[in-house]
């Protein structure tokens, strides 16, 4: 088939970047019911748990629903990501806000405390607590943790630049400031996930071609948990792959990933932390990410790991 067809084709199924309109999530999951169907956690290091089909369809969409619709609120409550804007009279190009909505948004990000997510925020702290308490009873290295904020991630359909976040720690301020497990649910798009304590260029392509870097394909359902000893180990999503949204999520998603991220960040005020940028602002993490930033330039703008 040509390219063209094969692009008519994906339209045809993915549809469009947004749909028109979202319906309210409904009646939240039962929290027993959290990782009823999930399979048995796989501890691929001490501290590194891999949950597959941790959420099943039905869950899966009201978590999607949860998050579209605090998404698609005006940033900064919903998804934003900074662009440049057309360069001034001086040359200098600064970053403009815009929407998940804007065309070819990329990555786009929203994060607030869990109080702010209402009647979802007593289901989204048990999803959380079930992931918890099943990684650590696989995971003797897997501290506990109780969620402050919540991190959601927009990866727009189409935005398969490599990497789609590149090597980073989740070491700002609104990370956390413990070793308590970052928790993340994947949804939509699949994605390679991968991490590396210490990264470097160097370090990477010696695991690598000693079969040892860490690398999971995240599908739409899946969870993941770093904490204890690798809470501040270097990751990045490394792609995230075209048209392999689950079907069950099509309607709502339109072909995008959504990662939904908890962190521990007691004391953190989630409004000033809503737009908050480690490179812009200098500070902990900065040169990582710058390094990750520079790394990532041939993304173009939006793509950096902060
Ligand atoms: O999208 C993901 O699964 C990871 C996102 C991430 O690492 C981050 O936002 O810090
Ligand atoms: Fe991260």
């Amino acid at each position: 088939m040509s390219k063209a067809r094969r692009a008519l084709f994906a339209d045809a199924l993915y549809g469009a970047e947004q749909p028109a309109a979202l319906a309210p999530a409904g009646p939240a999951p039962p929290d027993a019911s959290w990782l009823a169907a999930a399979s048995p956690p796989t501890v691929l290091a001490p501290g590194l748990v891999v949950v597959k089909d941790a959420v099943t369809p039905d869950q899966q969409r009201w978590l999607a629903l949860v998050a579209m619709r605090r998404g698609r609120e005006p940033p900064p409550r919903g998804f934003w990501v900074d662009r440049p804007a057309p360069a001034g009279p001086d040359g200098s190009s600064p970053l403009r806000r815009e929407p998940n909505s804007s065309p070819n948004a990329g990555r786009a990000r929203a994060y607030d405390a869990l109080g702010a997510f209402a009647d979802a925020e007593a289901p989204l702290r048990a999803l959380c607590a079930a992931l918890v308490g099943a990684a650590r009873r696989a995971d003797a290295a897997m501290p506990p943790m109780a969620p402050t904020h919540l991190l959601l991630v927009h990866y727009s359909r189409g935005q398969h630049v490599r990497p789609a976040i590149a090597w980073h720690k989740d070491d700002a301020p609104n990370d956390g400031k413990n070793d308590h497990p970052v928790v993340a649910v994947s949804l939509g798009e699949s994605a390679d996930f991968q991490l590396c304590a210490g990264w470097s260029r160097a370090r990477q392509a010696a695991l690598d071609a000693a079969g040892a870097l860490h690398r999971v394909r995240l599908e739409s359902g899946d969870a993941i948990l770093f904490g204890g000893p690798l809470r501040y180990a270097h990751h990045a999503v490394s792609r995230v792959h075209v048209d392999s949204c689950a079907r069950h999520l099509l309607p709502l998603l339109g072909g995008a990933r959504l990662s939904l991220t908890f962190r521990d960040a007691l004391g953190i005020d989630a409004a000033k932390y809503a737009t908050f940028r480690p490179i812009a602002h200098g500070e902990a993490g900065a040169g990582a990410r710058a390094s990750a930033c520079a790394m990532a330039s041939v993304a173009g703008p939006g793509m950096c790991a902060d």
